[in-house]
């Protein structure tokens, strides 16, 4: 079964030439937003990519670059489209989501909307626990490292694919994916150093050739091109092309 991704966005939270890092997977049976930043709308718009060709959204941690295109596509969704899709979220965050950050913009009690659910099919994910959001794709999120003391999560697309979204690096669980089989490894990727609460670029490059093979670095700065040819046996992802990821 053929399954794709395309990042609308590989730019970092403070990148200005690239949208923020968003993907599109698209499955045979539907077609899922992970992460939906504040630049998705446009991002999504340039690529003539209407938002109601959605079925779900997946939320991997509580920043701007991951979540502030929300609001738009409720709103979207409820007075434009008039339809509700899937919202995978950790149940972790799902609290934080709407009393932290949404609530202020689509919080309307006289029109009954009242919580997320009045704008979203919510799906609360265990971690770990596989989820099918539609026929061809299958998930399950990781906890990984990235802000202390704040949930963050890397997802799982079937057996092959590993997603970092934000995660600091983290040898182990990487030598790990590669030992069980997982054949892409798209990792967010800080290209100057100390990477902090991503991985930086130096520290994959301390990775086996072997493992570097399957990586695909994303969520990097504007000066992305000056790194081009610095980065091993690693590859940069492009904007808005679609890897097939079978
Ligand atoms: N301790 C922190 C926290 C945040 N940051 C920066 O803020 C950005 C928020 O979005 P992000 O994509 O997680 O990247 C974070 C860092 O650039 C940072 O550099 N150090
Ligand atoms: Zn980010
Ligand atoms: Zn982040």
């Amino acid at each position: 079964m053929s399954l794709t991704i395309r990042m609308i966005g590989t730019g970092s939270a403070f990148a200005k030439k690239y949208f923020n890092n968003n993907a599109l997977v698209d499955a045979a049976g539907g077609r899922l937003l992970i992460d939906c930043g504040v630049t998705a709308p446009h991002a999504l718009h340039a690529l003539r990519i209407p938002l109601d060709t959605l079925d779900a959204v997946l939320i991997s941690h509580i920043h701007a670059d991951h979540i502030g295109g929300l609001e738009e596509l409720a709103f979207q969704l409820l007075y434009i489209h008039k339809r509700k899709i899937k919202l995978l979220i950790a149940d972790t965050l799902v609290d934080v989501l709407w009393n932290h950050s949404l609530r202020g913009g689509l919080e309307n009690r006289e029109d009954g909307l009242a919580g997320l659910h009045d704008y979203f099919e919510v799906i609360p994910l265990q971690e770990g626990v596989p989820y099918s959001p539609f026929d061809g794709l299958r998930l399950k999120l990781l906890r990984t490292a990235h802000i202390p003391n704040k949930a963050s999560y890397s997802i799982l697309l079937g057996d092959s694919v590993f997603y970092s979204a934000d995660a600091r690096f983290d040898a182990g669980l990487l030598h790990s994916l590669h030992a069980q089989g997982v054949r892409h490894i798209l990792h967010d990727c800080q290209l100057f150093s100390p990477g902090t609460v991503h991985a930086s670029l130096d520290e994959l490059l301390t990775l086996p050739e072997e493992l570097q093979e399957k990586v695909l670095l994303m969520h990097y700065g504007d000066n992305m091109p000056e790194y081009m040819g610095r980065t091993g046996r690693m590859a940069f992802m492009e904007q808005g092309r679609v890897y097939p990821l079978n």
